[in-house]
């Protein structure tokens, strides 16, 4: 177990980043609070994750003294398109369909806040889907239900496993959390 200078809060309810973050070796503790998603419509499409990120960490920017809160936050952007969590089946089918047979990039922004100072940085994995079945993807709609996931997909997950040929960039940052760039970023408050 990694042992911390300041408490660490994971601001998240995404049971892919605890099980990530606990996985890397990290003790922490889970507060989210409320915050709004939205987003400028003239922002760039690759800043859109760390905007939302900065988001969740205002929140707690009052009550970060002594502590280490940890934010992050997941788009896929396909054809130019942003997608996050579909609403339902069909527009889960329209994502992987638009997805099918091409490449997206899946940017995954992390806020690290303490003392009322926020640093964050943001991780682009390019993935490439084979041609996906029709039956295929409404298979996978129906066992995984991926209606909280970025994208509707999750690259753990049965379609992830089968329909993913090629990945440029970490596969954490497809799943939620680059524990890569986590891991050096906590590294000043290792204790010694
Ligand atoms: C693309 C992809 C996303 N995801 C998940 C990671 C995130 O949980 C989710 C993206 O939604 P987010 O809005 O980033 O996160 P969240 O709402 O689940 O959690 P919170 O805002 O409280 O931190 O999609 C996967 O699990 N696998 C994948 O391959």
């Amino acid at each position: 177990m990694i042992n911390l200078r300041k408490p660490l809060i994971l601001a998240s309810n995404s049971p892919r980043r605890k099980q990530l973050l606990t996985d890397s070796g990290f003790a922490f503790t889970i507060d989210v609070k409320p915050t709004d998603e939205s987003f400028p419509a003239d922002l760039p499409a690759k800043d859109v994750a760390a905007y939302i990120c900065e988001q969740k960490a205002a929140v707690f920017v009052d009550d970060s003294m002594g502590k280490i809160i940890l934010t992050a936050d997941t788009v896929v952007i396909a054809e130019n398109r942003i997608l996050g969590k579909p609403a339902d089946a069909a527009e889960a089918f329209e994502m992987l369909r638009l997805m099918s047979g091409k490449t997206h990039d899946v940017v995954t922004a992390v806020t690290i806040l303490t003392d009322g100072q926020m640093e964050t940085i943001s991780d682009t994995a390019t993935v490439y889907f084979r041609e996906l079945a029709d039956s295929e993807i409404s298979y996978y709609i129906e066992q995984c239900k991926p209606f909280d996931k970025a994208g509707a997909y999750g690259v753990q997950e049965w379609i992830g496993m089968t329909g993913i040929e090629r990945i440029e960039g970490s596969f954490y940052t497809i799943m939620g959390l680059p524990v890569h760039i986590v891991y050096q970023k906590l590294k000043p408050f290792f204790r010694d």
